[in-house]
Order: C-alpha cells, then sequence, then structure tokens
C-alpha cells in the first residue's frame, strides 16, 4: 500500500498555559498542506524500513512510522512488514511531517490488516505519538486546543488558496521552540477572528512562537517581510517554525527567488 502523508499549516497558535503534565495548552487551527513525503506499506516475510529523500536523525526504532507498526503491534498480531518512507518535508518545520508520517502508517496499517479501528481509536494511538499526530487521522481543518490533539470544528475553507511555503534551512526543535515561549491568554479570539476577511487577519491572527523565536531568528521575520512584499494577504510562521507561509487568495504565485539551500513549496491548498 503506497499513501503520500502530508503536512500541516497553523493559522494562528496560542500557547495559554503550563499544564501539570509539562505540556503547555495551546489553541489553534490547523490545515492539511499538501506538501506530501511517500510511504509504502507491504506484509514481508520480515520487518524492515528503508529510507529517502531528505535524511531523519534517529534510527528505525525511533522513525514515527516504525512506532506507528509497534505501537499496534503491542494490540494485534501484526504480520512482519516493510516499510520505505521517502522523506520530501522539511524536518523541524514547524509542518508536522514526522507526524503525518505516524499517523498516514497508523491508517495504512489498519487498512492493510483490516484492523477496523475507528477514527476515535486512530486518534487515540496517533495521541500516543506526537501532541499533532491524531489531526493527520481526519485530516481537515480543525480548531485545537489543549495539547493541540483535541479538536473542534471550523468552517473554513481555504481550497485552491495559492501558498508558499518557505523553510530556511534551520532546524528548530518542537522542544527548542517550547522552552523558548511563555504562556499567556489569547491574543484574540482564534475563530471569529479567522471568520472575518483574510485581509483582517494580519492584526488578528498570530502565532507566539513567531513572538517568542524572531529575535533569535531574525531570517524568520525576514521571509514574513518579503512574502507581504511579494503581495502576500496573509503571512505567519507555521507552528514551532522555521518554515513560514504566505497566503495569496486572489492572485497567482510570487515570483520570490530564494537563496539555494531554502526548501520552497508553492501551490494551491
Ligand atoms: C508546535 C506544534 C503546533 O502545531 O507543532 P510543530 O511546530 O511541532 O509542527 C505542536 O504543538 C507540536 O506537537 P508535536 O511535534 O507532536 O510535539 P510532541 O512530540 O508531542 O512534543 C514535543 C515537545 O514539545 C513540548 N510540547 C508539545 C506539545 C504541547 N502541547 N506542549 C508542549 O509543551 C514538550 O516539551 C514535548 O516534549
Ligand atoms: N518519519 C519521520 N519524519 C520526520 N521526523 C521524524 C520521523 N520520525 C521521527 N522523527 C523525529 O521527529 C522530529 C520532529 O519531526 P517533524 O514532525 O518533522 O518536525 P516538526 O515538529 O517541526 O513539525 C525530528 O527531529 C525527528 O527526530
Amino acid at each position: 500500500m503506497l499513501v503520500f502523508p502530508n503536512a500541516k499549516l497553523n493559522l494562528g497558535l496560542y500557547v495559554t498555559e503550563l499544564r501539570p503534565d509539562g505540556f503547555r495548552n495551546l489553541e489553534s487551527v490547523f490545515v492539511p498542506l499538501p506538501w506530501t513525503d511517500a510511504l509504502e506499506v507491504l506484509p514481508a516475510a520480515a520487518n524492515s524500513l528503508s529510507l529517502s529523500g531528505i535524511p531523519i536523525p534517529g534510527d528505525t526504532a525511533t522513525n514515527l512510522c516504525w512506532r506507528a507498526y509497534e505501537l499496534l503491534r503491542a494490540d494485534f498480531d501484526l504480520r512482519p512488514v516493510q516499510m520505505h518512507l521517502h522523506k520530501a518535508v522539511p524536518i523541524g518545520a514547524g509542518l508536522g511531517g514526522g507526524s503525518g508520517d505516524a499517523a498516514f502508517a497508523l491508517r495504512a496499517l489498519n487498512e492493510l490488516f483490516s484492523l477496523r479501528l475507528t477514527t476515535a481509536q486512530l486518534q487515540q494511538y496517533a495521541r500516543r505519538l506526537g501532541s499533532d499526530c491524531a489531526f493527520f487521522v481526519e485530516n481537515k481543518p480543525v480548531f485545537a486546543y489543549e495539547k493541540g490533539d483535541v479538536f473542534a470544528p471550523i468552517a473554513l475553507d481555504l481550497t485552491g488558496v495559492a501558498c508558499q511555503v518557505v523553510y530556511p534551512n534551520l532546524h528548530i526543535s518542537t522542544a527548542e521552540a517550547y522552552a523558548r515561549v511563555g504562556t499567556r491568554p489569547p491574543r484574540h479570539e482564534l475563530r471569529p477572528s479567522l471568520a472575518q476577511p483574510m485581509a483582517t487577519w494580519r492584526d488578528t491572527v498570530t502565532n507566539d512562537f513567531e513572538d517568542a523565536l524572531t529575535p533569535h531568528y531574525p531570517v524568520l521575520g525576514e521571509i514574513k517581510a518579503a512574502l507581504y512584499a511579494a503581495g502576500a494577504t496573509y503571512a505567519s510562521l507555521s507552528g514551532s517554525g522555521s518554515a513560514v507561509y504566505g497566503l495569496f487568495p486572489e492572485g497567482e504565485l510570487p515570483q520570490l527567488t530564494w537563496p539555494p539551500d531554502y526548501q520552497v513549496w508553492s501551490g494551491r491548498l
């Protein structure tokens, strides 16, 4: 079975309070971003995971695709599998690439072995692999809260909106980003803000990680400014960075030139 795990963007992100378990409560809207990896999962005589594309830190045991298999194998009598992951989504980018791989691995194994897990059960497994992993089970725009793993529906349709995502070859680990950000009440109410025309989002839809990280990594602010100068209606850091995206709902994609070591995705949502 061949699947194409996609990435996500955060529209607004507020880190609101420290939880007793050491994690933070947050409020954000997640939307799928069609920048994808490719993952093949096949029944096999022996277990294996092979990799191509962007190098992933860690070994097989720590790879989130493999951890998804191990998680299900603890509860089900699964046959061995051979997996191949071609990695294209930048790592440490705030695009949730690893979480997408994990959730798509769970979904593929559920189908391949006819496990008949429900959406809620798959989300429960996904939560054990990462806070934003459960989003990729349904993979549709949602308002996310608590650890970013509890969802409420949101009426938001960005289908067809032109988007450019710029990864400045800068790995910011999620743990580092959370260590740098404080907690505070949301600066704006996210859902009503996103219900207003996109032109207003610049002032009302903000990402707490952007405020915390830009002083340490000025390039984040430079990319955002370049996207606005090129005509973006809205631009922001995604998640805990370092990818910065611009939305161009009316027009064509910008003709911007970025340094050769950057990774850039341009397309329609
Ligand atoms: C920041 C967000 C926003 O969408 O995305 P990314 O920027 O990573 O894509 C997510 O909260 C990232 O979720 P995820 O990448 O799954 O994080 P996890 O593996 O669960 O946690 C990594 C570390 O981040 C911190 N963490 C994560 C989530 C959360 N709600 N509070 C936290 O404090 C913890 O220190 C934890 O040890
Ligand atoms: N399949 C995978 N793809 C990417 N990263 C993975 C994978 N499996 C494990 N990881 C680990 O997860 C970390 C975070 O990955 P990723 O989700 O891409 O970043 P972000 O949290 O910025 O969205 C990486 O540094 C890597 O060590």
